[in-house]
């Protein structure tokens, strides 16, 4: 059985530095990780990249002979490797043994872990192929200083949840950027009544109902 972390969240929230983070102390405890990048647009790493899309597709050819832009691209890339996971990934997959542990970098596309089904199905061709693949979904910490930020980065997290049927890890990056580190406890750990307060604070009345049925539902998530 293979192991397999699949690194997802949106759009700058650090997915790349922590792969080479985790490439680096991995190394330091003399262990074995094959870091992938699934991103056609990314450009420079600083890991070594055991396995790459764009050895597959390539963001720029696709702009540029289908004339679409950097998302539409992206997205068709993204359903290139989706019809390409019984060959190229495959293939890809053979050079690696049974006990190999794999991260995969991802696009931060936000389509692609709330509806978009190619992640689903790449992930359930990494099951057939015998790896155990759980998610490390990155949520940068600013969304936690502030109660409608917080709401949407939990909600943003819980659609990749359920899309991917996964156990899944939240991870907080830039933490070293949070200059009041109490009040990030406060969401770690967050009172129900004084979210909905704070939330009812900034939305118009008209929004109570749907404010309160958040709040329960982000607190259930915890
Ligand atoms: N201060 C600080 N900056 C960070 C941290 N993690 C990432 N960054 C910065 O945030 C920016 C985006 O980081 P990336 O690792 O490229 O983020 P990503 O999620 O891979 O980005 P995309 O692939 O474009 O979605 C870079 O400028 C990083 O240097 C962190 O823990 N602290």
């Amino acid at each position: 059985m293979g192991y397999a972390q699949l690194v997802i969240g949106p759009a700058g929230s650090g997915k790349s530095t922590y792969c080479s983070s985790l490439f680096q102390h991995c190394e330091t405890m003399r262990r074995t990780i094959h870091i992938v990048n699934l991103d056609p647009a990314a450009e420079n790493f600083d890991y070594p990249v055991a396995m790459d899309i764009r050895e597959l597709i390539s963001l720029d050819d696709v702009m540029e002979e289908l004339g679409l832009g950097p998302n539409g691209g992206l997205m068709y890339c993204m359903e290139h490797l989706e019809e390409n996971l019984d060959d190229w990934l495959t293939e890809e997959l053979d050079n690696y043994l049974d006990d190999d542990y794999l991260v995969f970098d991802c696009p931060g596309q936000i389509e692609l872990f709330s509806h978009v089904p190619v992640l689903k199905n790449f992930v359930e061709h990494l099951k057939r192929k015998n790896f155990n693949v759980c998610v490390v979904y990155l949520l940068d910490s600013q969304f936690l200083t502030d109660v409608t930020k917080f709401i949407s980065g939990c909600m943003a997290s819980l659609s990749a949840m359920v899309q991917l049927e996964l156990p899944h890890v939240n991870i907080l990056s830039k933490m070293d950027l949070v200059t009041n580190k109490r009040e990030i406890e406060d969401y770690l750990n967050p009172e129900p009544r004084v979210l909905l307060s704070e939330l009812n604070k900034r939305m118009a009345p008209q929004f109570g109902k749907l404010n309160k049925a958040l709040i329960e539902l982000v607190s259930h998530k915890h």
